[in-house]
């Protein structure tokens, strides 16, 4: 008899690329809160793929390797163009474009361990470049080509809005990306290490990834958040607002862990994040409703609120687009599926569980006139 469902506390691999150990999250051993505070997500995306932290010269070939590969071929833009994006889900392009990346890399099926790690890098320095130039292209602006001079936060900002991003913008940006870069054996990370335990390839893991992100139990979560939060409006709307969501059965959007029962320890970071960008935007509104939010949450269901509840009013504060938070985590989380899927290649074996039968058995064919 199956014992849980959704394979809730089932162990299914090992790994060293992150831990949450009594509440805490580690990458590589360190802890979120360290490198939140102190490193750049270029550092984070090195220790996760390296499982240790870069020296200074592997540190600036690694930004040098980012920036040099971080355009798009002009086919692959034309392509873009030419594409109906308007009402198009921001992750059903994502992932369409990270696949169609793959038609350009000519070690895509080359699985042998340097040729990986040049993909990563192509990978990890081409997805913010296509999720900018979406959100530009389906608003009939012409994407920006990367700039040389800006870290890969900064860089982000730039070829989303054309504009010199402001210092704390970049530091926000800088810090979410960190915050998002991995977190154990959750859906989307599982997918990815699924999918090239078949000895896939890369392109194929973290397309496969990105379909398991987008859904409102994992990723979309963070958009989900902040549509609750337009509909929501005003301080004063929120009690109402959540009684009756509570009263109808219906979920409240970035509470609750599968894994987390005593908070999720990102959420503190993304939560004074969002107190000093609503101060600084006078927009405190979407600031004292999430925390109105979670009063009532917490007393009403016990329940706390996950990284992506306050990531929802980080990014509206920084002027985003609300159906661009997901892409943006997705941006991040390549790091951490890259690290898994390297890990799997290094040791791998096919995953492939069994399902409980619970249908019929001993039926026999009826031919299709006589049923
Ligand atoms: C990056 C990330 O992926 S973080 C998660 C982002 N997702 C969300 O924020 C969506 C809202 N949250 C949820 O749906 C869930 O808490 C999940 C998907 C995160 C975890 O799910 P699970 O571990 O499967 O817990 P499950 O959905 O079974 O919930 C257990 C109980 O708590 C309730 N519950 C859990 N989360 C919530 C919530 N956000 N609002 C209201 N009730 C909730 C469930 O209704 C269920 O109650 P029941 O036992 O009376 O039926
Ligand atoms: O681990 C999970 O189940 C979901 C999550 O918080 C994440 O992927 O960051």
């Amino acid at each position: 008899m199956l014992k849980t469902k959704g394979l809730e506390g089932i162990v299914a691999t090992t790994s060293c690329v992150s831990s949450i150990i009594d509440d805490q999250l580690r990458y590589q051993g360190y802890n979120i809160d360290d490198l939140t505070e102190n490193a750049s997500f270029e550092e984070v995306i090195y220790l996760l793929w390296n499982g240790r932290l870069p020296k200074k010269t592997e540190l600036n070939d690694l930004k040098k390797q980012l920036s040099y590969n971080s355009a798009l071929p002009k086919t692959f833009l034309d392509q873009m163009k030419s594409s109906p994006l308007k009402d198009l889900h921001p992750m059903a392009a994502l992932r369409t474009w990270i696949s169609y990346l793959s038609f350009f890399d000519t070690e895509a099926d080359k699985l042998i361990k340097e040729a990986n790690y040049r993909k990563a890098i192509r990978i990890q320095a081409k997805i913010p470049t296509i999720v900018a130039a979406f959100a530009r292209i389906r608003q009939n602006k012409d994407p920006l080509e990367p700039r040389e001079d800006l870290n890969y936060a900064a860089n982000f900002l730039y070829m989303l809005t054309g504009n010199e991003p402001e210092k704390i913008s970049v530091e926000a940006v800088n810090k979410a990306l960190i915050i998002h870069a991995d977190h154990e054996l959750n859906a989307s990370t599982f997918t990815s290490r699924v999918c090239v335990a078949t000895l896939s390839d890369l392109y194929s893991g973290v397309t496969a990834a990105i379909g398991a992100l987008k859904g409102p139990l994992h990723g979309g979560a963070n958009t989900a958040v902040m549509e609750m939060l337009m509909q929501i409006g005003e301080v004063e709307n929120v009690e109402p607002y959540i009684r009756k969501t509570i009263d109808n059965k219906q979920k409240i959007m970035g509470f609750g862990h599968r894994v987390y029962k005593q908070g999720d320890p990102r959420a503190k970071h993304l939560k004074e994040m969002s107190k000093q960008l609503t101060l600084i935007t006078g927009e405190r509104k979407w600031y004292e409703m999430s925390l109105e939010i979670e009063k009532i949450v917490t007393r009403e269901k016990g329940l706390l609120p996950n990284v992506d509840f306050y990531s929802a009013s980080v990014y509206h504060s920084l002027g985003i687009k609300h159906d661009l938070f997901t892409p943006i985590f997705a941006i991040s989380r390549t790091s951490g599926w890259i690290a898994h899927i390297l890990e799997q290649y290094d040791n791998n074996r096919l995953i492939r569980p069994r399902a409980e039968y619970i249908g019929a058995v001993n039926k026999t064919y009826t031919p299709l006139e006589n049923r």
